[in-house]
């Protein structure tokens, strides 16, 4: 082929679209597609890195072609599947090209040593990027057979060598320094777990995904139900047919558990790739994956990226969880990602969840796939009893503590017993929704049913969906009482007054300030597990997924605080958490009880989530979706307008709403604008725009674009995002 259409690696918006280049006569037949190459750009014709998209051989106006200078490695570093799949995310998340494309390749691959660039025939298939070499020394005895070789740390930890004296035996040539290539990759290995007796609903489940001529299953088993042991069997299946595997996990936290599992039952060839691993580390794995050297990947939503050959398997646990959604560009949905993926490579797919997504459900109801339910917990374990506590009333009983009497009196007796104890603290309600302490009510817009937000600067309520605003009030509008509060209690503040509560228990905390450290999730994780402590105080990350046979209790300290939120999810995050945590009680031998504390006990989420009542909970929440036209039943496009300049801002954001009122407002419904949930971030103002209704994909890109003209017109002055299918409204 003559001709090439390449991406280059330059953020602007304006370039994103596919530049034609010449392939130069030597390179001919030694260019392909997804290879990483060099090319001259712009006036200056300064080298920049570029990915060959496209090539054919026909081509008008090739006089004042560029022709392309160098290929970086001969091996692609892109699949013409990846490029299919980028495709599709610049159409649905309205990404550029490059952003799609980064999710596939390692930064560290643009990075490294630059070899000076010559116009040569690459013969070999290195792939270019930051590899790390390190010096070791090979020791050779009198009649110079080499008899050991150590790194440079080992010689002089061994020896206690001198510099001098190693320079000298270098001499005599006894002892040679060469540098070798290093992986920094955590080998660690675990105890062997032996397979277990798989119950008759495991083997079924089993049974169905391995024999079905489709790729996509919905695993809805109860928490506790053993999915992960279902996980691994697929997985050994896999590795059978000389396939491989990616399993999600919705969250470091949860990390630790699932290697422990998988090396113990696999052994090595497996990686590990989120998001606390370097730069060079993440390079690293990606090559051993290219390399073809492991079988199954362990991570975050960005390991669905990794450059597996012979993809069999892709689970997605916890898939619920709003962690599959990335919030930066492109802002894709892993579930999604991982369905199409699995249609692209025509590998099976499983979502796995006790309580899956309201979107996820429908659609598989929707498209008839298949939805394999586990309705019970494995040895006849029982679900744990879910016990709601009142808040309001504890007031009224004069106990101002953030612990009922009934949790306490509960913590103290499985303290004696010796038993485990979790109290959850729901983190993402931590924040500025009013309601009141004495009869719980909450303050909410009149057209949105959705909470309203105090706003600091100005000192009122807000609703960050349709910008109404009323004043604030100290007085509650339904009791008259003046206990109109704002909430606020963070989890180093439990664990004080735990300590206090409880002197002698052993207490552990989990939450972003005790897990800023790359080993911390670990830690704290096994010394819970081998019962160094009997308390567990945690956030969102204990939530979920983990599976410590002694615990027994676990305390909801409120329950309702994401139900606070404005957004549409609140009520399905608050019916999911609430299960989730639940569900972390009694999956050993012993019985299990929940205690949940609630300032609405009367809301549905929460009374459904009492009886692990799925099914009402969705038929409840599908109706209310509808009547909204939230998703899934629409799609929903945010617009998020940033600026430095407030009034430029305000100006702009209600021409622009203007001008796309006029065009869409008939067929959309447009909300705003209004100021976001957050007015501000780092000295940016921030407002929004929402459009709700069957949003097609050709009008979006249709918007995307007058979004960026406006952008561009104020020279970046204002700086735009989308979003679609936003998860995080603030
Ligand atoms: N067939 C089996 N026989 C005995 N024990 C089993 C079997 N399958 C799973 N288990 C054990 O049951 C416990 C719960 O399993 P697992 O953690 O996979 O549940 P889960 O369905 O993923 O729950 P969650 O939704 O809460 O994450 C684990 O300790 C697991 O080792
Ligand atoms: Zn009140
Ligand atoms: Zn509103």
């Amino acid at each position: 082929m003559k001709y090439c259409g390449v991406i280059v690696n330059n953020e602007s918006i304006a370039l994103d679209k596919l530049f034609t280049y010449r392939i130069p006569e030597n390179l001919r037949g030694f260019v392909e597609i997804g290879q990483h190459i060099k090319v001259p750009f712009g006036k200056g014709n300064k080298l920049k890195d570029a990915f060959v998209i496209s090539m054919f051989d026909e081509c008008e106006n090739t006089e004042k072609l560029k022709e392309i200078s160098d290929i970086c490695a001969r091996e692609p570093v892109l699949s013409d599947k990846n490029i299919r799949l980028i495709n599709l995310m610049r159409k649905r998340y309205l990404c550029t090209y490059l952003e799609g494309i980064k999710l596939f390749l390692p930064r560290g691959l643009l990075k490294g040593k630059r070899e000076k660039i010559k116009l040569v025939l690459y013969s070999n298939n290195e792939l270019h990027g930051k590899y790390k070499e390190e010096k070791y020394a090979s020791i050779y005895n009198t009649v110079k057979e080499n008899v050991a070789k150590y790194s440079r740390n080992e010689l002089s930890k061994e020896f206690d060598y001198s510099l001098s004296s190693i320079n000298t035996l270098v001499k005599h040539g006894f002892l040679e320094i060469k540098e070798q290539r290093v992986n920094r990759v955590d080998e660690r290995t675990f105890p062997h777990l032996p397979k277990k007796n798989l119950t008759m609903e495991q083997l079924i489940a089993i049974e169905e995904i391995m024999t079905s001529k489709r790729n996509e299953f919905l695993l809805h088993g109860v928490t506790g139900s053993g999915k992960t042991e279902i996980y691994m069997t697929l997985v050994e299946k896999m590795l059978e047919k000389g396939k491989q595997s990616i399993i999600l996990v919705p969250e470091i936290a949860l990390t630790p558990q699932m290697v422990e599992r998988f090396k113990g039952r696999f052994g090595k060839d497996i990686t590990v790739y989120h998001s606390k691993l370097s730069e060079g580390e993440k390079f690293d794995e990606w090559h051993r994956v290219k390399q073809g050297k492991v079988k199954i990947a362990i991570g975050a939503r960005s390991a669905l990226f990794l450059p597996f050959k012979e993809l069999g398997l892709i689970v997605v646990d916890e898939e619920h969880e709003s962690t599959y959604k990335s919030d930066s560009d492109p802002k894709y949905l892993a579930t999604e990602i991982a369905l199409i993926k699995g249609n692209i490579e025509n590998c099976k797919v499983v979502l796995g969840s006790a309580t899956p997504n309201i979107e996820t459900y429908y659609k598989f109801k929707r498209n008839f796939w298949k939805i394999i339910s586990i309705e019970k917990r494995v040895d006849g374990a029982e679900m744990p009893e879910i016990e709601l506590i009142d808040m309001r009333q504890e007031l009224e009983n004069n106990n101002k503590s953030f612990l009922s009497a009934k949790l306490y009196e509960e913590i103290n007796e499985r303290l004696e017993k010796k038993e485990q104890i979790i109290i959850f603290l729901n983190r993402r309600g931590f924040s500025t929704f009013i309601s009141c302490r004495k009869c719980g009510y909450v303050f909410k817009c009149s057209n949105c049913d959705i909470s309203l937000t105090y706003h600091q600067k100005s000192g009122m309520l807000h609703c960050h969906y349709c910008g109404y605003k009323e004043s604030s009030t100290k007085i509650c509008p339904e009791c008259g009482s003046n206990y109109v509060k704002y909430f606020g209690l963070g989890t180093e503040k439990i664990q004080d007054e735990m300590e206090k509560l409880f002197p002698k228990a052993r207490i552990l905390r989990m939450d972003h300030d005790t897990t800023r450290n790359k080993d911390a999730y670990e830690n704290i994780y096994s010394d819970f597990k081998n019962k160094k402590a009997d308390i567990l105080i945690g956030t969102q990350m204990i939530a979920k997924g983990l599976d410590f046979p002694d615990v027994t209790l676990v305390g909801i300290i409120a329950a309702d605080l994401t139900l606070n939120l404005p957004d549409f999810r609140s009520n399905e995050r608050t019916y999911q958490l609430i299960t989730q945590v639940s569900g972390r009680a009694g999956r050993g031998a012993k019985e299990g009880k929940v205690i949940l504390q609630t300032y609405s006990p009367d809301n549905y989420a929460i009374l459904y989530a009492l009886n692990y009542d799925y099914h009402g909970f969705l038929e409840e929440e599908l109706k209310i979706r509808e009547l909204m036209n939230y998703p899934p039943f629409g799609r929903v496009m945010m617009i998020n307008i940033y600026s430095e300049n407030e009034n430029m801002l305000i100006k702009g954001v209600h021409e622009f709403s203007h001008k796309l009122k006029a065009y869409y407002g008939g067929k959309y419904n447009i909300l705003g604008p209004c100021p976001s949930h957050i007015s501000k971030i780092k000295n940016q103002f921030r407002w929004q725009i929402m459009i709700k209704g069957n949003i097609e994909y050709a009008d979006a890109f249709k918007i995307k674009n007058m979004v960026y003209d406006m952008s561009k017109s104020t020279y970046n002055k204002i700086k735009v995002g989308l979003d679609m299918n936003p998860y995080n409204t603030l």
